[in-house]
């Protein structure tokens, strides 16, 4: 037999690894910030490029930045006229954020708008391929009410942190007063009954909820 941790250490091992742009970006984010394990990482990063590449978006639209690390990957598969609009709160990751887009020569590619997503997506009026949905989890179901009509039929939604680090499942004993797990659970719970989509949950890393609109 061996153990989940073993099974990741050999699936890392045998996925492409990051760009030496993105492990500069991945190690300085461990290093310089807080809660650095917020970022995609390099396994969830090659799948989100992967995806990108599969679907070939002209538009995609992300919600949650942090350091722009899932922004550039996703960025990999654009369309040659893709655009990629991310959305992040915090403005002292503004600088960083900038500084990595350029280093990766993909400022004309990649728009960041600094704020709240839940005000800023109504001043998006675009039509969404592919959307990924990694801001403030209590926040998953208002932004996926928010943007699935944005998206076109055909269309993708990933939502990040769907297994909230192992607390979704049933068995967790989750606390009353602990609204993000619930919130979580809930969301996980609507998309599976929604007739609108397609839903396949992928148990990697902190869980990633692949959707497509029907
Ligand atoms: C999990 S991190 C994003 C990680 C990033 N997508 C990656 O994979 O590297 C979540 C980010 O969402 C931002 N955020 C939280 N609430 C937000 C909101 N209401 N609007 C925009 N961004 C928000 C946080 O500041 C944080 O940087």
């Amino acid at each position: 037999m061996y153990s989940a941790d073993e099974a990741q250490l050999y699936a890392d091992r045998h996925t492409t690894p990051e760009s030496p742009l993105l492990a500069r970006l991945n190690r300085e984010t461990h290093v310089q910030l807080l809660h650095a394990r917020m970022l995609s990482g390099h396994a969830q990063g090659r799948l989100l490029s992967m995806l990108s590449h599969m679907v070939r978006p002209r538009r995609v639209l992300e919600l949650g930045t942090f350091t722009g690390y899932s922004a550039l990957c996703l960025a990999e598969g654009l369309a040659p006229d893709g655009v990629l609009h991310t959305v992040e709160q915090n403005p002292e990751l503004e600088d960083r954020i900038r500084r990595y887009v350029r280093e990766a020569g993909r400022e004309t590619q990649i728009q960041l708008h600094i704020g709240d997503a839940r005000q800023l997506l109504p001043t998006l009026p675009e039509t969404w391929d592919l959307v990924f949905i990694d801001a403030d989890k209590i926040n998953n179901g208002t932004y996926y009410e928010l943007v699935l009509p944005q998206v076109r039929p055909g269309g993708f939604l990933l939502i990040d942190n769907v297994l909230w680090g192992g607390k979704a499942v049933d068995s967790y004993p989750v606390k009353p007063a602990d609204k993000d797990t619930h919130a979580v659970r809930a969301f996980n719970d609507k998309v599976q009954a929604d007739e609108r989509v397609e839903n396949v949950f992928l148990p990697l890393r902190d869980g990633l909820l692949l959707v497509r609109k029907k």
